[in-house]
C-alpha cells in the first residue's frame, strides 16, 4: 500500500503523488558542486538534457534595485538625486507601471528622507518597497514608515550557510523561517532574498525552504515573495543545462515543487559571465512576473541586469511598450552624465554615446541612402536619439552635413547641405588630416572644435 499523501495540483487539476514534497537534506558537510565549480578553474556548464516547457506569466513586470544593489556599488546618491531618479521611472514606466518597484534602505536619516521624498509624490508606481537587517525593529520601522514590503535576506547556498553563517542547513532555514514569521506577524510582507540560488543544492534545501515559506504565506494570509538572486551570474539559459545553474531549471522547480505563483517569483541577476539580460529574460519565459533590475546595470562587481535593457525586451516579448516613455532613458542617461559625473561606457547598448553611431565608410554610405539598413529601430523615436554617421576620410559633404545635422539636431531650415560653405570648410579640414597620414577616426571633440573656429571664420552662426 502507497502511503504517500496526494495533493491537487492547481494548474492541471489532477490530483498528484506528494513524491513532489522535498524534505530538507541536511548534510554534515557543505555540497559546494566542485564538478561545476572547481575555483581553481573555469566553472563549467554542464547538462542532463530534461527541457523545461516556456510558461511565460500573463502579467510580467520589472522592479528596480538602482537605490539598493545599485548604491552598494558606488558612492551613495543625494536625496535630491534619487527623488530625480525614482520620477524619471515613475514616467518611464508608464501608467500600467511595468517598472513596478523600487527598492530602498533604510539604514540612515538619508535613506529614509529619500523614502519620505519619494512617497511624497503619491505615485501608484514604482511601488516603494524597503531593504532592511532583518529584526523586530526594523520591521517595526518598515510598517512606521507606511511600506507593506520589506526585502530580508536568507541566503541559500552552502558557501554561505557553511562559511559565512557558519551554520547547518537545518539551523539556517529554523533561524530564516524564525525572521519571516516575526516580519510577518508585524503585518509586514516579506520579499525572501535566496542569495546565491545558481549554486545551491535546489532540491535538498531551497525546495524544502521555499515550500515552508509557502505554508507560512497560506497561515499569515499575507504574500510571501521569492527572489531568485544569481548573485554570482552563474546562472545559465541554455535547454537541457543542469541545476543549480539552470535559470528554466530554478524556475521551474520553484514554481511546480514548491509551489510559488508567478507573481510572488522574481529574478535577480548579475552579469558576471554577460548573461544577466538573456538569464532575467528567460526568467520571464519560464514563469517568474518579476525581473529585478538596475539602471544602466549598476551594481556590484560587474553589476546587476540593465533595467533599460528589460525596457526593451518587455517591450519584444509582448509586442508593445505597454505605455513606457522610453525616451526618459537618454534623459537618464544625460542626467547621470551631466548632473550625478557617471560616465557611461560609449558603446553601451541604448545609452552610450555611440550606440547608434556609424563608422565604417561603407555602413555610413549605406545608411545615409537608408538609415534603416544600419539602425536598430527608429532611434530618433524611441530615444531621441537620431542616428549619427561617424565622419572620417569616406564622409564626403553629404556624410558631413549629416553628422552637423543630427549632432547638433539641426531640423528644417536650419539644416545645412552639401553646398552650405561650414560644410566644405570642415571637409576641407577633415581632407588635410587623411592626406597629412592620419589613421585614426575623427572625434565629436575635433569635429566641435573646427566647427566652432569655421564658423567664427565665416562669421556664421548656424550651431545653437
Ligand atoms: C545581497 C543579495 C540579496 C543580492 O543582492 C544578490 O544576491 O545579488
Amino acid at each position: 500500500m502507497d502511503n504517500r499523501s496526494v495533493r491537487l495540483n492547481k494548474k492541471s487539476n489532477l490530483l498528484k503523488l506528494d513524491e513532489y514534497m522535498y524534505p530538507l537534506v541536511d548534510t554534515d558537510k557543505p555540497n559546494v558542486f566542485r564538478n561545476l565549480f572547481p575555483y581553481e578553474e573555469v566553472p563549467k556548464i554542464a547538462f542532463n538534457d530534461r527541457i523545461v516547457p516556456h510558461e511565460m506569466p500573463e502579467d510580467i513586470w520589472i522592479t528596480d534595485t538602482t537605490f539598493r544593489d545599485g548604491q552598494q556599488s558606488r558612492t551613495p546618491y543625494s536625496t535630491d538625486q534619487i527623488v530625480h531618479i525614482y520620477d524619471a521611472f515613475h514616467r518611464l514606466g508608464g501608467p500600467k507601471g511595468i517598472i513596478r518597484q523600487c527598492e530602498f534602505f533604510l539604514y540612515s536619516k538619508k535613506d529614509k528622507d529619500a523614502v519620505y521624498k519619494c512617497m511624497e509624490k503619491g505615485y501608484k508606481f514604482p511601488e516603494i518597497t524597503s531593504w532592511i537587517r532583518a529584526s523586530k525593529k526594523d520591521f517595526e520601522l518598515v510598517k512606521e514608515i507606511g511600506l507593506k514590503e520589506t526585502g530580508i535576506l536568507v541566503s541559500c547556498s552552502d558557501y554561505h550557510i557553511f562559511y559565512k553563517m557558519k551554520m547547518t542547513r537545518k539551523q539556517a532555514m529554523e533561524h530564516y523561517l524564525g525572521v519571516v514569521r516575526e516580519c510577518l506577524e508585524t503585518g509586514i510582507s516579506p520579499r525572501c532574498h535566496l542569495e546565491d540560488i545558481t549554486r545551491s543544492d535546489i532540491y535538498g534545501f531551497v525546495i524544502p525552504f521555499c515550500l515552508e515559506l509557502m505554508k507560512l504565506k497560506d497561515e499569515y494570509g499575507i504574500p510571501v515573495k521569492i527572489r531568485a538572486c544569481d548573485t554570482m551570474g552563474y546562472g545559465v539559459n541554455f535547454p537541457g543545462a543542469v541545476i543549480p545553474r539552470s535559470v528554466p531549471g530554478i524556475i521551474y522547480g520553484l514554481k511546480e515543487h514548491a509551489g510559488v505563483p508567478s507573481e510572488l517569483l522574481e529574478w535577480h541577476g548579475h552579469n558576471d559571465f554577460y548573461k544577466a539580460v538573456n538569464n532575467s529574460t528567460t526568467a520571464w519565459l519560464y514563469g517568474a512576473s518579476a525581473v529585478n533590475s538596475a539602471l544602466f546595470g549598476i551594481g556590484e562587481r560587474t553589476g546587476n541586469t540593465p533595467l533599460e535593457a528589460m525596457v526593451f525586451e518587455y517591450a519584444q516579448l509582448r509586442g508593445t511598450l505597454d505605455g513606457m516613455d522610453t525616451t526618459v532613458i537618454t534623459e537618464l542617461a544625460e542626467y547621470y552624465e551631466k548632473e550625478i559625473g557617471y560616465h557611461i561606457p560609449e558603446r553601451t547598448p541604448f545609452v552610450g554615446k555611440n550606440f547608434n553611431v556609424t563608422r565604417a565608410g561603407i555602413h555610413a554610405d549605406g545608411l545615409l541612402k537608408n538609415e534603416e539598413i544600419y539602425n536598430i529601430f527608429d532611434t530618433d523615436k524611441l530615444l531621441n536619439r537620431p542616428v549619427l554617421v561617424a565622419v572620417s576620410n569616406t564622409s564626403g559633404l553629404a556624410g558631413i552635413a549629416h553628422w552637423i545635422n543630427t549632432y547638433y539636431r539641426l531640423k528644417g531650415d536650419k539644416a545645412v547641405d552639401k553646398k552650405s560653405p561650414l560644410v566644405a570648410e570642415v571637409k576641407k579640414w577633415v581632407d588635410q588630416e587623411y592626406e597629412t597620414g592620419r589613421v585614426t577616426a575623427i572625434t565629436d571633440g575635433e569635429l566641435e572644435k573646427v566647427i566652432k573656429e569655421s564658423s567664427k571664420k565665416l562669421n556664421v552662426n548656424l550651431i545653437p
